[in-house]
């Protein structure tokens, strides 16, 4: 059987851990570190995500700001308050919860966000930073996924590494964060041919796409470690909706090294990350070492 790769647990270590430095910290400086959410429109899922981002801020002490606005909200207004966020100077990170409504722009929107204040590491110049080696904010999931191979001392140099999606939320940043650790990256995607073929050498695979049961116990090896970034939300026979991965759980967890539940792995180390990353950019407004 695969050892379980606990990130809720892990996420919980690593928010106790930020709790008691934001304490300090707020002590000296004189004001807490913030967040700001950008919520637009009623997407349920997105809705119930954000309320957990406002109740993990509660817990280790940062302040969140930010606000939900209708779905008819103009991009103009949108661009107006991210502006004045980027010059709040109680505000240290802006996060603009994805997806958006169709008629806004969220290239244009996520551009506009200060580089300094893009604890979701998704603005050009993070990734780009991400892109030459450089240091500078990373996006959450893919941190959160290289944070708990890494403190489960899951090998990485010299393995394989397949990621499949190539989303610039997950897909693409995490096989640069892959490729940073010396692993050999192969990113396989929807016109892939002979996928199984790419899968079943992974030592490390990352799936990020969105489809419930798309890895199978015939894609995998007895050496893989699985990590599910999938968060698909089906209907369950009794009427109530489940959360579940991108993998077949019960089916190829008897087959592999290790994997990661859905729900209680890589969403709540997304979470541990954006605090993290809001208290990092908190730090270097400081000049202080994080
Ligand atoms: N700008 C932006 N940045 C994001 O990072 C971002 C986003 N937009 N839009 C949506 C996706 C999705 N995402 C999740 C994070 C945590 C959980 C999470 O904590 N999941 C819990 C369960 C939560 C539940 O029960 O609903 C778990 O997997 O155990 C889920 C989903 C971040 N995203």
């Amino acid at each position: 059987m695969a050892q379980r790769l606990d990130g809720k647990a892990l996420a919980q270590e690593i928010q106790l851990a930020l709790a008691q430095q934001v304490k300090t910290l707020t002590a000296k400086t004189g004001r807490p570190p913030g967040l700001a959410v950008i919520m637009v429109g009623d997407d349920p899922a997105s809705a119930t995500y954000v309320r957990n981002k406002h109740r993990a801020c509660d817990r280790i002490g940062i302040a969140s700001y930010g606000k939900h606005l209708p779905a008819s909200t103009p991009q103009t207004e949108l661009l107006n308050y991210i502006q004045q966020l980027n010059q709040d100077d109680r505000v240290d990170g802006i996060l603009l919860q994805l997806p958006l409504p169709q008629d806004l722009d969220a290239v244009t929107l996520l551009n506009s966000i200060a580089p300094d204040k893009d604890v979701d590491g998704l603005h050009p110049i993070n990734m780009g930073r991400l892109l030459r080696g450089e240091p500078g904010l990373r996006s959450c999931t893919p941190a959160g996924v290289m944070h708990l191979l890494q403190t489960y001392d899951v090998p990485i140099a010299g393995r394989h590494a397949v990621v499949l999606g190539r989303s610039i939320l997950v897909g693409k940043p995490m096989a640069l964060m892959l490729l940073a650790a010396n692993a050999t990256v192969t990113i396989a995607h929807s016109s892939t041919r002979d996928l199984v073929a790419v899968t079943r050498q992974a030592d490390i695979l990352v799936t990020a796409v969105g489809r419930p049961h798309l890895i199978t116990a015939g894609m995998v090896n007895p050496g893989t470690t699985v990590i599910d970034v999938g968060i698909n939300r089906v209907e369950h026979p009794n009427g109530k909706g489940k959360l579940v991965g991108d993998v077949d759980f019960a089916a190829v967890e008897p087959l592999v090294q290790a994997i990661t539940p859905v729900p209680g792995g890589i969403g709540p180390m997304t979470v541990a990350m954006l605090l993290q990353n809001t208290v990092l950019s908190y730090c270097k407004r400081f000049h202080i070492d994080g």
